[in-house]
């Protein structure tokens, strides 16, 4: 199968008070990292990134498509659909995640296919939550996510109750990436911060 993936990228960021996809982390920012993190898993050809439109953006790889947001702060279902909408037609089913996720392990993406089979996504969860934004989600689902948004649903929740998933126990997940870090997206400078030394005791 050939892998996909949409990184979501245009989001407010108002609880980070600053654009997320241009932070600092390391020697890259975390769109950059996030990007390469993905490369591991899916070929940077099929990896689009979903941007704001006047967005300013790092250098990413010359292979990974950009595409901007036609409605401004739409939300993730409708940077989900023009992610779709960009990806090449032979790709059947693409990982979906956030530009803040510098901690991701492949091995978590290549499990997630791999337990694809006849559902529409994957989607790991724990007692509390879904995690729609670590997930793998079918291309075919691009009809079911336009009839959402049309309905003025603009959550990734709501598409994934009306589509046949299938859940991943997170602690399932833990034999790939033992800390579960791939999980944790950034929402404030204190994320952020937890992350940087997260990443720093690992290397
Ligand atoms: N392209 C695009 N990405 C979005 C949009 N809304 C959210 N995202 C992305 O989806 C992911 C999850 O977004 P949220 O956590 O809901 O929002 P956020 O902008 O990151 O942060 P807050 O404003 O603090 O909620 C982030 O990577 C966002 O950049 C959007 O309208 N367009």
């Amino acid at each position: 199968m050939i892998r996909g993936a949409i990184i979501l990228c245009g989001g407010q960021s108002s609880r980070m008070g600053t654009d997320k996809a241009l932070l600092p982390f390391g020697e890259e920012t975390l769109l950059e990292r996030t990007v390469r993190l993905v490369s591991i898993s899916v070929a940077p050809q099929h990896i689009v990134v979903v941007a704001a439109a006047e967005q300013p953006l790092p250098p990413l790889p010359v292979e990974v498509q950009i595409v901007r947001d036609q409605q401004p702060y739409a939300g993730p279902l409708a940077a989900l659909i023009e992610g779709m909408q960009a990806l090449n037609s032979a790709v059947p089913a693409a990982f979906v995640t956030g530009c803040d996720a510098p901690l991701l392990e492949s091995s978590v993406i290549d499990l997630l296919f791999d337990e694809l089979g006849d559902s529409s996504a994957v989607v790991p969860q724990d007692a509390e939550r879904l995690y729609p934004l670590t997930a793998v989600y079918k291309t075919n689902i691009l009809a079911e996510a336009k009839l959402q948004l049309a309905a003025g649903r603009h959550s990734l929740h709501g598409l994934l109750e009306q589509v046949e998933i299938k859940r991943i126990p997170l602690e399932t997940l833990r034999k790939f990436d033992p800390s579960l870090a791939s999980f944790e997206n950034l929402n404030t400078l204190a994320d952020y911060e937890a992350a940087i030394s997260r990443a720093n005791t690992r290397n």
